[in-house]
């Protein structure tokens, strides 16, 4: 089966809130909520990944911090090894220019959204 490698950000802010994204009808997985970020490319690094996809994503600046964990998860048609790290906005505000919505959401209600199965693991640590 095929795998893509993903990395996704854990963005939190000065109220112990995280930026939820929700999946659109025109992207895989819709309606289900995930951490913001895509695809690593071919020998790129993945902070520079995760760097590079906020910015087209979500049209601000973010600065990596704390590695969370690393998870393959198999989809029925594609396995997803989806990398986590803790990071921060340092400029501008985030825009949704592919999802749904966006939700800074307090820690404590995190698992009352119904999120993309392969984040699950990363949830588990950061709700534990
Ligand atoms: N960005 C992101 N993707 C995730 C998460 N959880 C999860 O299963 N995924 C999956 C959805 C997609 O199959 C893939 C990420 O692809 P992407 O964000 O670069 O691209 P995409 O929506 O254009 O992907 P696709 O519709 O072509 O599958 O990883 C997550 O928390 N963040």
């Amino acid at each position: 089966m095929k795998q893509v490698d993903v990395v996704g950000a854990v963005l939190i802010n000065g109220r112990d809130e995280v930026l939820c994204a929700l999946r659109s009808m025109e992207m895989s997985l819709p309606g289900y909520w995930e951490f913001p970020g895509g695809k690593i490319e071919q020998g790129e690094d993945q902070k520079t990944a995760l760097i590079r996809e906020i910015k087209e994503e979500l049209l601000c600046d973010i600065e990596v911090g704390e590695f969370i964990t690393d998870n393959v998860h198999e989809y029925p048609n594609i396995k997803v090894r989806l990398i986590t790290y803790k990071a921060k906005i340092i400029s501008g505000e985030p825009i949704a220019t592919e999802h749904e919505k966006l939700a800074w959401i307090q820690f404590n209600n995190l698992r009352d959204l119904r999120w993309a199965p392969a984040d699950i693991p990363t949830l588990d640590i950061l709700c534990r």
